[in-house]
């Protein structure tokens, strides 16, 4: 059935963390049902506290406030921008030109936390952490392990609408190639200066398999639903918002939806005022399988997507960015 939703649906966590048996068969209903229309929900009891969320504010206003020669130290194009700061106007959306109205910080896993043992040690490069603001590390860090937590609650529910075992994402997602983008949308002091059609974030989908965004209750962020109209997400203090990326709408031969989305321009008159948004991209390890699954492929939605792993999507998808060569 085709739902056309005023709003993005929210969700409490706990009811499929925390809940009975009937809570959570509920939870994944909900979820299912809101995955396979417009590919956003908003979640509480995602196990952000406050004192969190506030450092990891402090500290990435404090990093992006140095002047730009400071920051640019931590740029790495070598590695695709991968880890460290990426500048203003680096990043454009797929099929577009002109760069978005952003700067970012990236954080990967901690390699000093992986096992030796696994390839993907040698995979990963090293998190780059500014001496300028050291406490950028341990918030960064704590909010990664936190919502790659939650990010596997919500992938466990995902499997049990998706009829797979509870825990068939667990291995595909172990130290995965996960990112924690903290973004600066600057002030613009003169409007004229930007080109035209330059927005903090033009309209995309996300690459990964989910997305856990913290942030997104500051005004901006809109998703286009099926019947064109843009709808704007008003998430409560307390929700993080959580949607399918592409290699999940992949796996998923498009049951599960990418919804596309942006983040517009304030008003001219509120141009210089900065934006911040902290998105979570949840991938798993570069070798999983994006190959549709079976119980998603029938005669009315034959296979749409060709063969490709993890890590030959994202490729794809950096060059695209024009964050990669
Ligand atoms: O800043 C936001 O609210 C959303 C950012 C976003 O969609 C992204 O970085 O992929
Ligand atoms: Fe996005």
């Amino acid at each position: 059935m085709e739902i056309l939703f005023d709003e993005v649906p929210s969700l409490d966590l706990a009811d499929f963390t925390h809940g009975n048996e009937e809570k959570k068969l509920a939870f994944v209903q909900k979820l299912g049902e809101a995955y396979q229309n417009i590919g956003f929900v908003a979640i509480k009891n995602h196990g952000l506290d406050d004192e969190l969320q506030k450092s990891l504010y402090t500290s990435i206003k404090s990093f992006f406030n140095l002047p730009e020669e400071v920051k640019s130290k931590y740029e790495h194009p070598e590695i695709g921008y991968q880890r460290g700061y990426t500048g203003k106007g680096k990043e454009h959306a797929k099929g577009r030109n002109t760069g978005d109205l952003k700067e970012f910080y990236h954080v990967g896993q901690e390699l000093e936390m992986v096992p030796d043992s696994d390839p993907v040690k040698k995979e990963y490069p090293e998190n780059i952490w500014p001496s300028e603001v050291v406490e950028l590390k341990s918030a960064s860090i704590r909010a990664f392990q936190t919502l790659e937590k939650a990010g596997k609650a919500m992938l466990r529910a995902i499997a049990l609408h998706l009829e797979l075992e509870e825990d068939y994402f667990e291995d595909k997602v172990a130290y995965g190639n996960s990112i924690l983008r903290q973004i600066h949308y600057f002030p613009i002091e003169n409007p004229e200066e930007v080109p035209s059609d330059a927005v903090r974030a033009a309209e995309h989908g996300d690459i990964n398999l989910i997305t856990l965004l913290m942030g997104a209750s500051a005004d901006g962020l809109q998703v286009l639903r099926k019947d064109g109209k843009w709808i704007p997400i008003t998430a409560l203090p307390d929700q993080i918002v959580v949607n399918v990326g592409d290699m999940l709408e992949r796996l998923t031969n498009k049951k599960l939806k990418s919804t596309i989305h942006r983040v517009v321009n304030p008003p001219r008159e509120k141009m210089n005022s900065s934006r911040y948004s902290i998105p979570f991209f949840m991938h798993p390890r570069s070798e999983m399988d994006l190959t549709c699954l079976e119980n998603c492929i029938d005669e009315n939605n034959p296979k749409q997507f060709p063969d490709i792993t993890a890590g030959g999507f994202l490729d794809e998808r950096l060059r695209e960015l024009g964050l990669k060569s």
